[in-house]
């Protein structure tokens, strides 16, 4: 593989290959529900019992047997408020008054509510009858003991958190979040609050987005900061970093300047290079290289190159580590305008997805056209759409991939 950074791969050979390295993923730890959101699960959920366990009311009423209705009248045996451990057995011509939530009475099979009867001295007169079962929710209307409710894998949001709280789930299995230490590395770049003393320096913002963008994807977050290009700086920088972190993330350094000193490190860190170089735009320079079971991924410096590779490379090993599914969600879409690409690599451009009567549609309204250094371009609920290797032109009207990053 070369390390001059002009033999590139493909971008579906890199994913591949990133798809059959081997990671650590049966490492969990247990939390209570309370702090499972946001979480991805280690384990299925399955449901211990029926839910609902019994026959239950659906609206406040009187619990009768379906064939005493034609009677007109029936006799009330008094109370089943819900949660009440009702044992009386329903015989001809009786009824229970039966609360929404409460069991049925054995015997009872429908429900009539209240609004269709009339009460008067112990007896309900039956104003307008109901079907039979009206009203009732019969055993394992929602599931059944058994059922695999959440599958190991899911990131828990606040349905999964309901779910498992009415199962009585109080710790719950997940994966341990995989720790990513960030680092930026650029002599011309100061970390916030950092005092400039000259105009060729600039703030950096890469090791800030991809904290956030890895934290979003569920990784413990370990920042590094900024480091200037000195090479045995960033070399114990790294080899620390890599004591405790299971992906090191550096961005800037990786091209052939003279001062490109991150590709060096790698290899003389003891880590072999998986590749480096890939036909992609932007992000061509980046490196993938592994130390054991801890990877290093060594992004290009330009702020959108830096994102999207991140995007492209560490939230699939972020997932894998997890032991989700995918790391994004990728939909087809249709261009609503003209567009051109830029060079022979695979592309991916910052996009506007609008939905319309359920279909996905692309445009670039606002984004601008230049540089990789433009980061802007994924503000507002930004994309990403892929243009193939061998696409050239794109009219509008045509479909193409995209990917969404509003959720990981
Ligand atoms: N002669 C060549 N020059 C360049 C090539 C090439 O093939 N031949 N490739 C270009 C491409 S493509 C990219 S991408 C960059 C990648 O270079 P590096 O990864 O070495 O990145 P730097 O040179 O350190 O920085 C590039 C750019 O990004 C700015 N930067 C750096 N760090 C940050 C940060 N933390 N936050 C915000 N912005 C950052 C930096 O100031 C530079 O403007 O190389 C091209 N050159
Ligand atoms: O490889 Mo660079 O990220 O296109 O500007």
């Amino acid at each position: 593989m070369s390390i001059t950074g002009t033999d590139f791969i493909s971008f579906e050979t890199s994913q591949n290959m990133l798809e059959l390295l081997q990671v650590n993923n049966h490492r969990y730890e247990r939390v209570p529900l309370s702090d499972a959101l946001g979480r991805v699960l280690a384990q299925d959920i399955v449901a211990e019992f029926n839910d609902p366990q019994f026959p239950t009311a659906s609206m406040d009423g009187y619990a009768v047997r379906h064939e005493d209705l034609q009677k007109g009248e029936l006799i009330v045996l008094g109370d089943n408020p819900a949660g009440h451990d009702e044992t009386r057995v329903l015989s001809e011509g009786e009824s229970i008054k039966t609360f929404t939530g409460s069991m049925m009475p054995a015997g009872s099979d429908t429900l009539i509510q209240i609004e269709n009867v009339t009460y008067n001295n112990g007896k309900i007169t039956i104003n307008e009858p109901v079907e039979r079962a009206n009203a009732v929710r019969p055993v394992g209307e929602g599931y059944a003991a058994g059922d695999v409710l959440i599958k190991k894998g899911t990131k828990i949001g606040f349905a999964e958190i309901g779910v498992m709280a009415g199962l009585n789930q109080v710790m719950v299995k997940v994966a341990l979040r995989p720790r990513v230490a960030v680092i930026a590395t650029g002599s011309e770049i100061l970390d916030l609050g950092e005092n400039s003393d000259n105009l060729a320096q600039i703030r950096s913002s890469n090791n800030y987005t991809l904290a956030a963008l890895f934290e979003q994807a569920g990784a413990e977050v370990i920042q590094l900061g900024t480091a200037p290009d000195d090479r045995d700086a960033i070399m114990r920088t790294f080899e620390n970093a890599l004591e405790s972190a299971d992906i090191l993330v550096s961005t800037g350094g990786v091209s052939v300047g003279d001062y490109d000193f991150v590709k060096d490190i790698i290899p003389r860190l003891g880590a072999e290079v998986v590749y480096k170089g890939v036909g992609i735009k932007p992000g061509r320079h980046i490196l993938v290289a592994q130390r054991a079971n801890k990877f290093i991924l060594a992004l290009p410096g330009f702020a959108y190159s830096s994102t999207v590779t991140a995007i492209l490379y560490a939230l699939p090993l972020i997932a894998k580590m997890l032991g989700k599914k995918a790391p994004f969600k990728t939909v087809a879409a249709k261009l609503q305008e003209d567009f051109t690409k830029r060079s022979r690599f695979t592309e991916f451009t910052a996009c506007n997805i609008v939905v319309e009567d359920g279909e996905y549609f692309v445009n670039f309204t606002g984004k601008k056209v230049g540089s990789s250094a433009i980061l802007t371009n994924m503000l507002d609920n930004s994309a990403l759409m892929i243009a193939g290797e061998d696409d050239k032109f794109l009219e509008a009207g045509t479909y193409v991939n995209v990917i969404l990053l509003e959720s990981f």
